[in-house]
């Protein structure tokens, strides 16, 4: 199979070069490193990487920017390096306001060459790997799921390797399953998920750190909880609730809710879910002795949740109306999540509880919803 001899015979020069990828310190793996995909195409295999040294700041690449996360991430990226230091990418049309906010560009991750041609024109250093579908939508299309989250994710890799980027893939709550311990889930336990996207986060977990160590590739991974936000809609996970829930009561003052009342989640604020992306990606090499952390913040129920919005609201009226694909999911789901590990290594710490949350949401949603009103 000439691929396969193809690549121990890089492997084998690459073990003999000062500086390959398998221990090398975190600045050499900056400059060495190489994708088993650049090495089967071309015969004069060039590791062309692009040190931090030869820029002031990373150079972002964020994709699947246009959903829940994308846009909040590159608003806090570009307060830092500087507003044409961060491209936010998607295969959908930006709105005009995430238009004109900074650059954005057409990438679908399925198309190898025209990303590999986006880092390079770029020159990117830093991938932020955003695009997937999520829970409930990748079980109602598993073949896209499958597709998007996995061989998407293998380009993703690939390019970085090729590159020298540091890369940041989320993984999620959902990367566990029924025959994890539930409550606390720690980050190392039994991961057999029971749903396309659960399967395909965990492998991304482990393709990540196989690249890690056999390539030195940069990978930074978060299993982030159900994220709420107030700007921005979620894209079709089992956790949509916790959001959806803000903007009925402020609307209509009811809401009908599609998981039963004790059904207990992690849960975070966007803000801190985006802090703590940046605050890995610029955590020092030495810090981390995992690759792959679990971040934590809350966990509710819904009925909990409910409650805690009626202080502010007390004549929000809640049914329940379950779906049970939803339902099934979270069932099997993490219902604490222990994140010591992170706490511990890159001093990881939340800033938003349940109150801060529901005060926070109120009042961005209501403010909206006033000025709508206005005009
Ligand atoms: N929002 C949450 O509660 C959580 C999110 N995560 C992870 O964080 C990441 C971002 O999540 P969200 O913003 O909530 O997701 P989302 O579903 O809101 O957005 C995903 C984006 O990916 C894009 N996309 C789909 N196919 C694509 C393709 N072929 N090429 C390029 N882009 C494509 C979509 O157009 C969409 O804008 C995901 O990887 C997700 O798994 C993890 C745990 C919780
Ligand atoms: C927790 C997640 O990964 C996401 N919000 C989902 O519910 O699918």
């Amino acid at each position: 199979m000439p691929v396969v001899r193809a690549l121990t015979k890089v492997a084998k020069k690459a073990l003999l070069t000062p500086g390959c990828g398998c221990q090398v310190s975190a600045v050499a793996v900056r400059h060495v490193s190489f994708s088993p995909r650049q090495v089967t195409n071309a015969s004069d295999a060039s590791f062309h990487s692009v040190s931090f040294s030869e820029t002031d700041h990373p150079k972002v690449l964020i994709t699947g920017g246009l959903g829940q996360l994308g846009a909040g991430l590159a608003k806090l990226l570009r307060k830092r390096f500087g507003k044409n230091n961060v491209i936010l990418s998607d295969i959908r049309k930006p709105p005009t306001h995430v238009f004109h906010s900074g650059p954005f560009i057409y990438s679908d991750i399925l198309d190898y060459k025209n990303l590999r041609e986006i880092v390079v024109n770029n020159r990117i250093t830093w991938l932020v790997h955003y695009s997937a579908l999520l829970s409930a939508v990748g079980e109602a299309n598993v073949a896209l799921a499958r597709a998007v989250n996995i061989t998407g994710l293998h380009n993703i890799l690939d390019i970085a390797a090729e590159h020298g980027l540091r890369l940041f893939v989320p993984s999620t709550i959902g990367a566990f399953g029924p025959t994890s311990p539930r409550n606390p889930t720690p980050d190392l336990c039994v991961q057999r998920p029971r749903t396309i996207y659960g399967v395909s986060k965990v492998h991304a977990e482990l393709m990540g750190e196989y690249y890690h160590h056999r390539y030195g590739l940069d990978f930074r991974c978060l299993r982030y909880p159900g994220i709420i936000s107030a700007d921005s809609q979620p894209g079709g996970g089992t956790t949509d609730y916790a959001v959806q829930i803000f903007h009925d009561a402020v609307k209509t003052g009811k809401f009908e809710c599609n998981l039963k009342p004790d059904t207990r989640l992690p849960m975070m604020y966007i803000d801190d879910c985006l802090r703590a992306t940046l605050e890995v990606m610029e955590a020092p090499a030495e810090t981390l002795s995992m690759r792959t952390y679990n971040i934590n913040a809350m966990s509710f129920t819904p009925d909990e949740l409910a409650q805690e919005v009626q202080k502010q609201l007390p004549d929000l009226q809640i049914t329940y109306k379950i779906d049970p694909v939803r339902q099934a999911i979270a069932d099997s789901w993490p219902m604490n999540f222990d994140d010591s590990n992170a706490r511990n290594d890159w001093r990881w710490k939340h800033d938003y509880d349940l109150p801060e949350l529901v005060q926070t949401m109120l009042n961005f949603i209501g403010s909206e919803s006033q000025v709508a009103q206005v005009s």
